[in-house]
């Protein structure tokens, strides 16, 4: 393509990219607009022949890169990427020269600017906040404690671990003693060895020894499969040397016949997802808990939520009627009212365990009847709800964002730091299973494929690589990515609030929120994938300037942020020049300054517009991932509602983040406060936008990610088909 034919204008000034071409008129013939709303006319797909006979300033043209209009091909990328034309021509580039005259008698496109017409980034005045704070070791040493021998030497040999945490240093004795215990301490803290390692000491200890065919001692409880898996492999680690104590995981996902072949044989320390657990209950026979002494509840405060509590009700009270006493252990980074009320219903004179740095006497509710403090005088124990340790270690960010320029911030994010970072290990966190898979398609097709292409860049093509985790993915599928990027060292995992708790993925240096999440506990365990046990970590929350009070909510509980200014992280794409704008004129760019990051973010841009813009399936695909967004954004709880309304969203700006040249005019999301509304005869109640619908949304959609990836559907489909459903259930 010469520098005559197409044309990006990129202009400060205006408000407009155009695409340019001299063939105007058998352009115009050719065009064919492949959207449903691109074909609601002039409205939609905006052409100025005026603007093009004008032609843009030499000083702002750039070559357009791709077709808006055609399926971008693996040579349309290549063309992107190697702008010098190859000396001898191969099929291929003949094929591409063929391609490009093509390109040539393309219309003239508007696609508005993306950095026009954005609302102003307010000036955060970050409220000043003392962050809760933890000691995560401390001197003394697990041989220290009364253990087997063979039980300490698998901690020091096959663990590698000599020093005990502080919580373990709490939570271990207190075990040991048979109380029944809330602990709460921050995330990546050792609570899974905190609980583990003394149910091993009792278990092993118990005269007779325990038979494989006496069913399960102890039961844990976890909100995923994930977690379940990991949990399991622990035990599996630690019970090395007592061979006739044998650890078993029930998650769903797996075939019920097998999990049933395997209860029957015998489990005897059951670690479980509460839905899989009720399933069967409810229809396997040969479960049986009348030996079960303990039940353990990881992520207490979340088997409390939304969906889960009628399942640990029913644990409950199948344990309670087999068994009248055992001994009780919930654990979270993030205890809450929620959980003291269901350890009201089933925990004896409980003993809370806080972890905090704190110096100090005893707190009011320490010296409440039957809470304990257990703790030496380095540690204090204390019942402080509302403010939860966020990891010393992590530096947390934020960053405001016009809706616009999301989708483009956090590519340049991503690139950035798989330019400047030896091992990045990225996870971006989402707020629906849609979202994570569009926007995996999306990356590995526009930076992936691009990259891969790019012969003078290898670093980052043999690098950058992005996977997804969600709730409706095949549990095949979500055990083998989680596990692929476990052992990574430097990848992309796109996910859901399924990753958010409790998962142990080693060397993960950045955590990105995309969507805010609805619950300052959940942003503490979606950032606690990072810099856990000691070791850095950061954190990056994405905000739009109207979600700004944000951080105040996050202040409140005295978590602290720091400003990162979207430019900067737009300026990373200075490194590469695969998003160079090729200029038109032979005069040479500033270089480093603002203009050439626009430029380049406008490149990037353009490239995922032209990847959604290349087939009807991507369009589709985009809008129902625009369309989850804003409902999700619907389900947003009342005491948020101030920051994050679906009536502050701006379609149209939404849309430039999905890849969308303009606002899908097919949505239906009538805004209920718009003067014009009440001219029209009344719309049919959206499907987005139900009126009190939000909440069971948000139960939905936290159950699907939660409990099974499937739960959802299942509730739909259990009426129809109870024992499939039950299947399907975590
Ligand atoms: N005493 C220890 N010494 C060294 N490493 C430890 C010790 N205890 C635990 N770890 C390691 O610390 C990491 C985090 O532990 P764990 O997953 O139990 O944290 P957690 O407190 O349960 O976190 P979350 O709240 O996120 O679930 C694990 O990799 C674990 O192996």
């Amino acid at each position: 393509m010469d520098d005559e034919g197409l044309i990006l204008n990129i202009t400060e000034n205006s408000r407009s990219l155009v695409i340019l071409s001299r063939q105007k008129r058998s352009q115009t013939q050719m065009y064919r607009p492949q959207t449903k709303w691109l074909k609601q006319g002039p409205k939609t797909v905006k052409r100025k022949p005026q603007e093009a006979a004008e032609g843009p300033s030499p000083k702002r043209k750039a070559e357009a890169l791709f077709s808006p209009v055609k399926a971008v091909t693996k040579d349309d990328h290549q063309r992107f990427l190697k702008r010098k034309p190859a000396k001898e021509s191969s099929p291929r580039e003949h094929q591409n020269k063929k391609r490009e005259e093509n390109q040539e008698e393309r219309p003239f496109i508007k696609t508005s600017s993306l950095f026009k017409n954005n609302p102003e980034i307010p000036e955060i005045n970050r409220p000043a906040v003392k962050q809760t704070q933890e000691k995560v070791f401390t001197s003394d040493l697990f041989s220290e404690l009364d253990l087997h021998p063979h039980l300490v030497s698998t901690i020091t040999r096959v663990l590698k671990m000599t020093k005990m945490t502080s919580v373990q240093k709490l939570t271990i004795p207190a075990f040991l003693a048979g109380r029944d215990i809330m602990v709460r301490s921050q995330t990546g803290s050792g609570k899974t060895l905190a609980y583990s390692i003394p149910l091993v000491q009792i278990l092993q200890g118990i005269k007779p020894k325990i038979q494989r065919s006496n069913g399960p001692y102890a039961l844990i409880l976890v909100p995923t499969r994930e977690l379940a898996l990991q949990s399991f492999g622990i035990f599996q680690k630690l019970l090395k040397p007592f061979t006739w104590i044998v650890p078993g995981v029930l998650m769903g996902g797996e075939k019920k016949k097998s999990e049933k072949a395997r209860l029957r044989k015998g489990i005897n320390i059951l670690i479980s997802t509460p839905g899989r657990l009720v399933d069967h209950i409810r229809s396997t026979r040969t479960i049986c808990f009348n030996r079960v002494q303990w039940l353990l509840v990881d992520e207490a405060d979340r088997m409390l939520d939304l969906g889960f509590e009628k399942d640990v009700t029913v644990i409950l009270n199948t344990l309670n009627k087999e068994h009248e006493r055992r001994q009780n252990i919930f654990l979270s980074a993030t205890l809450t009212e929620g959980v003291t009320r269901l350890a009201d219903i089933s925990l004896q004179d409980p003993m809370n365990i806080t972890v905090t740095e704190e110096a100090g006497g005893e707190t009011p509710e320490d010296k409440r009847p039957g809470v304990v403090c257990g703790c030496p005088s380095t540690l204090q124990a204390s019942v402080d709800k509302e403010h939860f340790a966020v990891p010393e270690t992590l530096t947390q960010h934020i960053v405001v964002v016009p809706s616009k320029l999301r989708l483009v911030t956090l590519a340049a994010f991503i690139l950035g730091k798989f330019q400047s970072e030896k091992s990045p290990k990225l996870i971006v966190f989402f707020s629906t299973c849609e979202l994570v898979e569009f926007h995996h398609t999306l990356f590995t097709n526009v930076l992936t494929a691009s990259q891969q292409r790019a012969g003078s860049q290898p670093l980052i093509a043999t690098r950058l690589e992005f996977l997804r985790l969600h709730g409706n993915m095949e549990q095949e599928e979500r055990t083998e990515v989680f596990l692929k990027f476990s052992q990574s060292s430097s990848s992309v995992l796109l996910c859901t609030d399924v990753a958010a708790r409790g998962l142990d993925i080693p060397q993960v240096t950045w955590i990105v929120q995309y969507n805010a999440p609805c619950f300052p506990t959940e942003y503490i365990h979606r950032i606690g994938r990072t810099a856990r046990i000691g070791s850095q970590g950061n954190s990056l929350l994405v905000l739009a300037p109207s979600e700004v009070e944000y951080i105040n909510s996050l202040a409140a509980y005295n978590i602290s942020v720091s400003e990162v200014k979207m430019e900067d992280i737009l300026s990373s794409l200075l490194m590469n020049e695969h998003f160079k704008a090729r200029r038109q004129s032979k005069k040479k760019s500033s270089g480093a300054g603002p203009q050439e990051v626009r430029e380049r973010a406008t490149v990037l841009q353009t490239a995922f517009e032209d990847y959604v813009h290349a087939a009807e399936e991507n369009v589709i695909k985009a809008k129902k991932a625009l369309q989850s967004f804003i409902r999700s954004y619907a389900t947003y709880p009342q005491s948020l509602k101030h920051i994050f309304h679906v009536k502050s969203l701006h379609l149209g700006h939404i849309a430039k983040s999905f890849g969308l040249r303009d606002a899908p005019q097919n949505l239906n999301f009538a805004d209920p406060t718009s003067p014009k509304r009440s001219k029209k005869p009344k719309p049919k109640r959206s499907t987005l936008y139900k009126k009190n619908s939000g909440k069971q949304c948000l139960r939905d959609m936290l159950c699907s990610e939660y409990a099974s990836g499937l739960r959802t559907k299942g509730l739909k489909a259990r009426k129809a088909n109870k024992t499939e459903t039950q299947e399907q259930q975590t």
